[in-house]
């Protein structure tokens, strides 16, 4: 799996060129691209790239690698992002979020002009939410009630506790987050506009019509979707 990763994330420095603004997403598959994107860098294959971290992960990562960071009101525009996925299906449309770093990416994938997800053979499905819950960060006082609204959705929704913190896990932003398992997600779009309408709810890792292109890592090969 991690040989897939790599090739995806070598796969990805194509899209590179000078003087870019890119959006470093955030999990292990970017880590790699991060990485490589830091060697052209540091070699001078690649001048006045910039990249805009989605998390303190991507932000750590991008240092240590040599990759200049700036901050989302320093630039005009992002030319591309880069970025993982727990879920993609037929439609390009994802689910994010297992890192807890879901809102940050959506700020800046959604003004990206073109958002490039990485991902191996796995991450494919035929509908989303078969193998991922759907991550909701929420404002902490109000986890209780969300959690209970989610019902109406026909879903069930967990707080997600920390493996190396007592407690709950904390976003980037100081938030909660819930995990929901839905029956069945017919509408992506749908649920994804519906779960921001409930209040407390910051956002969600429902990314629906965003993808531009899709890298899938597979034992052939990488390929490439588009939509
Ligand atoms: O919050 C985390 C992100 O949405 C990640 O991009 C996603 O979980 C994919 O991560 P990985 O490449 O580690 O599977």
């Amino acid at each position: 799996m991690e040989e897939l990763k790599r090739a995806v994330a070598k796969e990805a420095l194509k899209f590179i060129e000078d003087d870019m603004v890119v959006g470093l997403g955030t999990g292990s598959t970017t880590a790699y691209f991060i990485e490589y994107l830091g060697k052209l860098i540091m070699e001078g294959e690649l001048e006045d790239v910039y990249g805009i971290p989605t998390s303190y992960q991507a932000r750590l990562l991008a240092l240590e690698n040599g990759v200049p960071v700036v901050g989302l009101d320093e630039v005009d525009a992002i030319d591309i992002a880069v970025d993982g996925a727990d879920e993609v299906d037929p439609y390009l449309n994802l689910i994010k979020g297992r890192g807890a770093a879901l809102t940050m990416e959506k700020i800046i994938e959604y003004r990206a002009g073109t958002f490039l997800v990485l991902v191996d053979e796995s991450k494919l499905v035929e509908r989303l939410g078969q193998k991922m819950p759907v991550p909701i960060e929420v404002i902490p006082a109000a986890w209780r009630a969300i959690a209970e609204e989610i019902e109406v959705f026909n879903a069930t929704a967990e707080l997600r506790i920390a493996s190396k913190k007592d407690g709950p896990v904390v976003t980037d932003n100081g938030n909660f987050i819930l995990d929901a398992r839905f029956h069945r997600i017919d509408d992506p779009l749908d649920l994804e506009i519906e779960l921001n309408n409930i209040p407390g709810v910051v956002e969600n890792g429902i990314f629906a019509d965003i993808a531009d292109i899709v890298l899938v890592g597979t034992r052939d090969g990488v390929k490439k979707l588009e939509r």
